[in-house]
């Protein structure tokens, strides 16, 4: 059995594996979901009651449902289709961190069903506190509330976000998007390259920007305090590269919470827009970069609130599409567990960016939890997650 690499940007050696987890965060599925949806996703995180109040109306105006839980759906018919495609047997599980089908139960339910090594895939693609090692301690505190860890084994995709899988259905819908917009400033005889495109994604914390993806090496190699800025910068160069090189662009924030005096990634999409419009720009396009589908972030952030601000603001604006279930996503999402796998082993690890490609083992204290250290699976030096034999113990 293979055990978790002592060095720095480790690649974990193929496995065997029985089943694949999607991992996601859930979304609440009817109005009587919706309060104690948001009281799970809050546990502990200090967030306003207002900002709580805020939040349950844009999902009570959508009848209480979130469209995640049905857009993940998706995603698992997507792959065990690819998977079935390419003549692959790993069953696809799927389990959230904050709504049923909740993932201690699924853990549970996999071991009981025999599977015994499992090759989680998380929907997040970036690095920070809440979108990679969330997911790593939520692993394994599941393991050690159930007492299965020792007896079914865990382990990470790699963070995905240079993976051209996830970059290019982005290429095709930032130019398209673009056209959209250059069309419509010219059908109002406006100047149609008056356009700014916008790389929008959640705002974190500062203080968890800065801890993500952390090493002295990679603050070096990033020119930035942050691996969850510098990754969305580079993929946003990476994208305007191949569109057009010449166009403007920018990376703003979206989907703010938590007390006010706690300084967040900024600048806000709308106050970037508002600042864009007085330059005298004309039309935007919205690249929804941080995200994988058409969540409520998206929904409601952008789509509602941030096209409001364009309207008052006189922008022309159109939102970018999300990967989806793009047929290059799906089929990148299937080499990134091919790329863990014994069985349909791929030697190449593709990124668009040269921030990555990404490590499978993170190091510790790579995206911190600032609230107390949790049992994390996919570390240097954890033993969480491993197999019996790997854990040096019975
Ligand atoms: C980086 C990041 C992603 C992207 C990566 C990824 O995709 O995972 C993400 C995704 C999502 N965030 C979501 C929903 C919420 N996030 C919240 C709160 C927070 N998110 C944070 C960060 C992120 N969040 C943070 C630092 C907080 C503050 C509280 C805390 O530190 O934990 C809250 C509480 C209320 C509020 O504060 O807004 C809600 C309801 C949904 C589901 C949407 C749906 O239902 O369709 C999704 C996909
Ligand atoms: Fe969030």
């Amino acid at each position: 059995m293979s055990v978790a690499p002592k060095t720095e940007n480790a690649v974990m050696a193929p496995a065997e594996y029985d089943a694949v987890l999607l991992a996601s965060f859930g979304g609440p599925e009817g109005q009587d979901d919706v309060i104690p949806f948001l009281r799970n996703v809050t546990r502990g995180r200090g967030i306003p009651d207002e900002r709580l109040e805020e939040v349950s109306h844009h999902y009570r105006a959508n009848g209480g449902i979130s469209p995640i839980n049905a857009q993940n759906r998706a995603l698992k018919a997507a792959l065990e289709a690819e998977l079935a495609a390419r003549n692959i047997s790993l069953p696809v599980l799927w389990g959230n961190r904050n709504w049923d089908p909740y993932i201690p139960a699924v853990l549970q339910d996999a071991y009981d069903s025999g599977h015994r090594r499992i090759l989680m895939l998380t929907t997040s693609v970036y690095s920070s506190y809440s979108s990679c090692r969330q997911y790593r301690e939520d692993i394994g505190m599941a393991l050690t509330e159930t007492g299965l860890d020792g007896k079914l084994a865990v382990d990470k995709v790699r963070q995905y976000f240079d993976h051209p899988g996830f970059v290019e259905p982005f290429i095709e819908g930032t130019a398209a998007s673009l056209a959209t917009v250059k069309a419509a400033l010219a059908a109002a005889g406006k100047d149609p390259q008056s356009v700014h495109v916008m790389f929008a994604t959640h705002s974190i914390p500062t203080r968890d920007a800065q801890a993500s993806g952390r090493s002295e090496l990679q603050t070096m190699i990033f020119e930035q305090d942050s691996a969850y800025v510098a990754q969305h910068l580079a993929n946003a160069e990476a994208i305007m590269a191949r569109v057009d090189p010449a166009q403007e662009f920018s990376l703003v924030y979206q989907s703010r919470s938590g007390a006010p005096h706690v300084p967040w990634l900024e600048p806000d999409i709308n106050d970037a827009l508002a600042d864009i419009a007085a330059a005298g720009t004309q039309g935007v396009v919205v690249v929804p970069l941080g995200f994988i589908s058409d969540h409520m972030e998206v929904l409601w952030d952008l789509d509602t609130e941030a096209k409001e601000t364009c309207a008052e603001l006189g922008l022309a604006f159109d939102r970018a599409p999300t990967p989806s279930t793009h047929q290059k996503f799906v089929e990148g999402l299937v080499d990134l567990i091919c790329e863990r796998t014994v069985q349909n082993n791929i030697a190449d690890r593709p990124a668009m960016t040269k921030l990555g490609p990404w490590y499978d083992v993170c190091n510790p204290g790579c995206c911190a939890n600032f609230r107390g250290e949790k049992p994390a699976i996919a570390e240097v030096g954890s033993t969480v997650g491993l197999p019996a034999a790997a854990q040096g113990g019975s």
